[in-house]
């Protein structure tokens, strides 16, 4: 069976890095969202970034970000991947691409067919798409609010032109289910590897890659 690529979303300490590598992770995720409990500021991503393990995925997570914050970021945080995770167009997705230099994640919540739809729009230019849930109406949290979506919609995708990952409500308890219906090789989580918000959980860190299928370390 191939291994499965994880993704651990929003952490905060070093505790939270050891247990995403040592549990098999291959992505990490900062997150830049200011309003969000498991946001950092740039220079504890800074700390933490420099010290993660070579070969971990980096990736900072940001929310229809002006060149002005990406600048600030890339330039003092070493990372491997951006994600954009607010209503970035295609052309914006390119715009960062092309100045950063790093590769762009591009995240598309999901809740009827037509949203599968968007996607090609994204495929052309993205590196990678994150397909998560959307946020809920009234959701201060454009991501990271545990919720799911109908995985079935996306079993009827059956071309991609590019990688992607599933997010959204994932658990240590259902990612397999979600992983067997979707066919998806990368997921991502963050709320349900926590024990409160924004406070990771190593057990749950290492149950999730487990049950998702992480190379064991
Ligand atoms: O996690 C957050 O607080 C967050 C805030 C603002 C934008 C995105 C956010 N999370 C993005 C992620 O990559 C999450 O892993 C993804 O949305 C799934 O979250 P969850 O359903 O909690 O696993």
């Amino acid at each position: 069976m191939m291994d499965i690529r994880v993704k651990i979303c929003g952490l905060k300490t070093p505790q939270d890095i050891v247990a995403a590598a040592d549990a098999g992770a291959a992505y990490i995720g900062f997150n830049f969202f200011a309003k969000s409990p498991r946001s950092v500021t740039v220079e504890e991503a800074t700390a933490l970034a420099v010290e993660a393990p070579v070969g971990l995925c980096k990736v900072a997570l940001v929310v229809n970000p002006d060149d002005a914050m990406l600048d600030e970021i890339t330039s003092a945080v070493p990372l491997d991947m951006i994600q954009l995770h607010g209503q970035e167009t295609p052309e914006r997705v390119a715009e960062v691409k092309a100045r950063y230099g790093l590769p762009v994640m591009k995240v598309l919540g999901v809740s009827t067919a037509e949203d599968i739809q968007r996607i090609e729009a994204y495929e052309a230019v993205a590196d990678q798409i994150l397909v998560d849930a959307k946020a809920p109406k009234g959701a201060v949290l454009p991501g990271g609010n545990g919720v799911t979506f109908d995985w079935g919609l996306l079993a009827r995708k059956k071309y991609w032109r590019t990688p992607w990952m599933l997010a959204g409500g994932l658990t240590p308890e259902n990612v397999a289910e979600a992983i067997r219906v979707t066919g998806a090789r990368q997921v991502d989580v963050a709320s349900g590897a926590e024990s409160a918000p924004g406070v990771k959980d190593p057990a749950r860190i290492r149950a999730f890659c487990e049950a998702a299928g992480a190379p064991r370390r």
